[in-house]
């Protein structure tokens, strides 16, 4: 895709920006992949609850009525205290994620991604991965499959789910390369051990780790896996499964680590992609070479001040003298060279990048700033001629103040040239049910004439009185035309906190 495009960035980083500079802290929870929960038993896995939750937050899909499925209803309590629900896998992994959703990345969009990261950090293969999931309001209907079903409900449940016998076989597969099965939750199916209750029985000897190990170890009968051969035959689902179609698909696993893999990176892909009828997903999310990132335009007087970041994709350390160029309305450009701030790593170091700061740069108001290109040894990254537009039209005027007796006053400054016909504030809240909303107040034009700093900008302002937190996050959209929504490219909006007296 072209930059920008909110919603894509905001998957992209989530997606790509894993550790490192400006990483996403959530990582840290699966590197490495021994990692478990706080206070669970020895032999948990984190990587392993986040797949086991996406698994279930899917699992409730009818594909012919077109309703369930990733819409991250596995959060409700009601849900998560149903029997098909049993352990603490989803607790775990909602407290770790459920605030990683923002305005752009529904929770299960992150629960999706999540899933995938878990794969592919801990050995497995690259996965195709879409954003644009919507949180359901409320639970979904029961359905996810349990080990003490027989094999035709199991076979109807997955087929329900939209998925084949062979898939079903497949899926499972997947999953159960990751984890096990703990005592405490299914105490008939895993015994306790001599000493304590805390047991957790593995699918396969490599539990962390994603490999065909679990087909192996099924195939030459040395499997421990406690849904193959617990000492309690209703409980043996896996045993079932895998054996419903005479261990044609186990045997194909277990031979080809390559098929394995490939297998579970298109069933993997699928099932985050099962979503209720309506839920149009995004194209596959790839990461971009050249991504601006943070970026801050401010406007005091004549000077347009113009600060961000951009990221590198594949740089393993730094390369000195990165031009950036900021174009004009002209196409004068004014030029600077970038300051290095680190590296950044995704899927457990397979990819790096380099990350590089720029300004505050003054540029002149008047002239404004239309977009940036970067120069690399050379190279121009322009995103093939089209250069990285900013739309300079809507930008935080530094005339913004707090006001003495309460409140505050945001300064919005509107380029002229540009017809805005609505300037309004976005505030990021959640609501019941912790999905991220967005709360619109109109910003008014002004009434007389405009208090212009410059030739090239009008201040539209908002009297703010009623904030609940003056840190909060908020952007400021715009329509242009009657209807065209625009956004402004500033990332961060200064915090009402930071405003200085009227
Ligand atoms: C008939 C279908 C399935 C049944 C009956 C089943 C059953 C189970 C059971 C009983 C556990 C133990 C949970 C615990 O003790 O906390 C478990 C764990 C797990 N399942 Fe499944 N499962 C099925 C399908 C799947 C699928 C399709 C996936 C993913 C693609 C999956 C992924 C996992 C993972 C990763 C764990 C380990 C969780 C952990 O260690 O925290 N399962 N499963």
């Amino acid at each position: 895709y072209t930059w920008p495009s909110p919603q894509l960035d905001a998957l992209e980083s989530f997606r790509y920006d894993q550790l490192g500079f400006n990483g996403h802290f959530v990582y840290n929870f699966i590197d490495p992949c021994t990692a478990a929960s706080e206070g669970t038993p020895t032999g948990r896995s984190t990587a392993a609850d986040w797949i086991r939750t996406a698994y279930h937050d899917m699992a409730t899909h009818n594909v012919t009525a077109g309703t369930g499925g990733m819409d991250a209803s596995i959060r409700f309590a009601e849900e998560q205290a149903r029997p098909e629900n049993v352990g603490d896998a989803f607790s775990n992994t909602l407290n770790q994620l459920l605030t990683q959703a923002n305005r752009y990345m529904s929770i299960a969009d992150v629960l999706s991604v999540a899933a995938i990261a878990a794969i592919e950090n801990c050995g497995g293969p690259d996965i195709a991965f879409r954003g644009g999931r919507i949180d359901a309001s409320e639970p979904n209907a029961p359905g996810v499959p349990q080990p003490q079903d027989d094999l035709p409900a199991t076979v109807a449940s997955f087929a329900r789910q939209g998925f084949t016998q062979t898939e079903m076989i497949g899926l499972v597969a997947c999953g159960h390369t990751f984890g096990g099965v703990q005592h405490s939750f299914f105490p008939n199916t895993v015994p306790a051990g001599p000493n304590n209750t805390d047991v957790v029985s593995h699918f396969d000897t490599t539990y962390v780790t994603f490999d065909n190990n679990i087909a192996t170890e099924y195939i030459s009968g040395t499997t421990q896996n406690p849904l193959v051969v617990g000492a309690n035959d209703t409980t043996n689902s896996d045993g079932r499964i895998f054996g419903s179609d005479g261990n044609a698909t186990m045997a194909a696993f277990a031979a080809s680590a390559d098929l394995y893999a490939s297998t579970c990176a298109d069933l993997i892909a699928r099932m985050v992609d099962t979503v209720p009828d309506g839920v149009t997903l995004t194209e596959v999310i790839t990461p971009l070479p050249v991504k601006p990132d943070q970026l801050v335009l401010s406007l005091t007087d004549d000077t347009l001040a113009v600060s961000g970041q951009v990221r590198f994709w594949n740089q393993t350390e730094e390369v000195p003298g990165i031009v950036v160029s900021f174009v004009d309305h002209a196409g004068e450009a004014t030029n600077t060279t970038l300051a290095f701030k680190g590296l950044g790593s995704a899927k457990a170091g397979k990819y790096t990048s380099g990350w590089y700061a720029f300004g505050p740069i003054a540029l002149d108001a008047v002239a404004g700033l239309a977009s940036l290109k970067f120069d690399v040894g050379g190279v121009v990254e322009d995103q093939g001629g089209v250069g990285f537009a900013i739309a300079d039209t809507v930008v935080f005027s530094t005339t913004s103040c707090a006001v003495a007796s309460g409140g505050w006053r945001l300064d919005v400054a509107v380029r002229t040239s540009v017809n805005v016909t609505r300037l309004y504030m976005e505030q990021i809240s959640t609501d019941s049910t912790n999905r991220v909303v967005v709360v619109e107040t109109d910003i008014p034009a002004p009434a007389g004439p405009p208090v212009q700093p410059n030739a090239a900008y009008a201040i539209w302002s908002l009297a703010l009185t009623d904030i609940a937190d003056e840190f909060e996050a908020y952007d400021v959209a715009f329509e242009v035309d009657g209807g065209t929504k625009g956004f402004s490219p500033v990332v961060t909006w200064p915090g009402l906190g930071s405003f200085p007296p009227c």
